[in-house]
């Protein structure tokens, strides 16, 4: 999506950044943080290190730098009223406290309006992948989406839900590899109605 970056090159439009991603600065700092870690930044294999981690952090937030409602501009007035719902979507996310990935899957749902647009949908996973892609956790991850969703298609019901596995319990702190983080946020007749809450959960946790 580096064409929805305009921030890439210090440009002063925004989205989710407060400043424009700055290469030189984050190269400085993966060096010092080497250094702090008690490591040789100049030994052979560590020379390119600090460029590589800018490069990826550069990749894994661009969301920060991408405008999450022109992702659900397609629209299409298919006159849809029932439920549409995207599966297993994969999530690969950075937890904001440790800065280390959590990642699994998010289910997404809505129902449209009485209009009955409809977006694409590869917008539904481009929306995941977008706030995904900016320091989180799990709970705002969850819920910025069903907003996105409700602010731009006016869904009778929208439903997202997120099962992921954070590294940060798993690799270090109280290690717990395999324990995983259910959050959901319904917006609408998902809410209000626990018989239309009830089918597409039944929909979604269904293995
Ligand atoms: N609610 C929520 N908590 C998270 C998320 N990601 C990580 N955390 C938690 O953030 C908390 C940070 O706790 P702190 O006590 O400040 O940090 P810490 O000493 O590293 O904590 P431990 O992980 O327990 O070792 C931990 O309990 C993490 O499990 C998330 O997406 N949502
Ligand atoms: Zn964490």
């Amino acid at each position: 999506m580096a064409q929805d970056s305009p921030a890439q090159d210090g440009a002063a439009v925004k989205y989710g950044a407060v400043g424009p991603f700055d290469a030189a600065r984050a190269e400085a700092a993966v060096r010092e943080l080497l250094i702090a870690v008690g490591e040789d930044p100049d030994r052979e294999g560590l020379r390119e290190t600090p460029a590589r981690v800018a490069r990826a952090y550069r990749e894994v937030f661009d969301g920060l730098f991408s405008e999450p409602d022109s992702v659900l501009n397609t629209v299409f007035d298919e006159g849809h009223q029932e439920m549409i719902l995207v599966r297993d979507i994969p999530v690969y996310s950075t937890c904001e406290h440790h800065l280390v990935p959590f990642h699994g899957v998010a289910h997404v749902g809505y129902i449209p309006g009485t209009s009955g647009k409809v977006t694409g949908l590869s917008k539904l996973a481009r929306v995941v992948d977008l706030y995904a892609k900016r320091p989180q956790v799990q709970e705002r991850l969850t819920s910025d989406i069903a907003d996105a969703l409700v602010r731009k298609l006016q869904p009778r019901a929208a439903i997202v839900v997120i099962e992921a596995e954070h590294l940060c319990m798993s690799m270090r702190g109280i290690r717990k590899p395999g324990a995983t983080t259910t959050t959901s946020a319904v917006r609408g007749l998902f809410k209000t109605s626990a018989v239309s809450r009830g089918e597409v959960l039944d929909l979604i946790l269904r293995k």
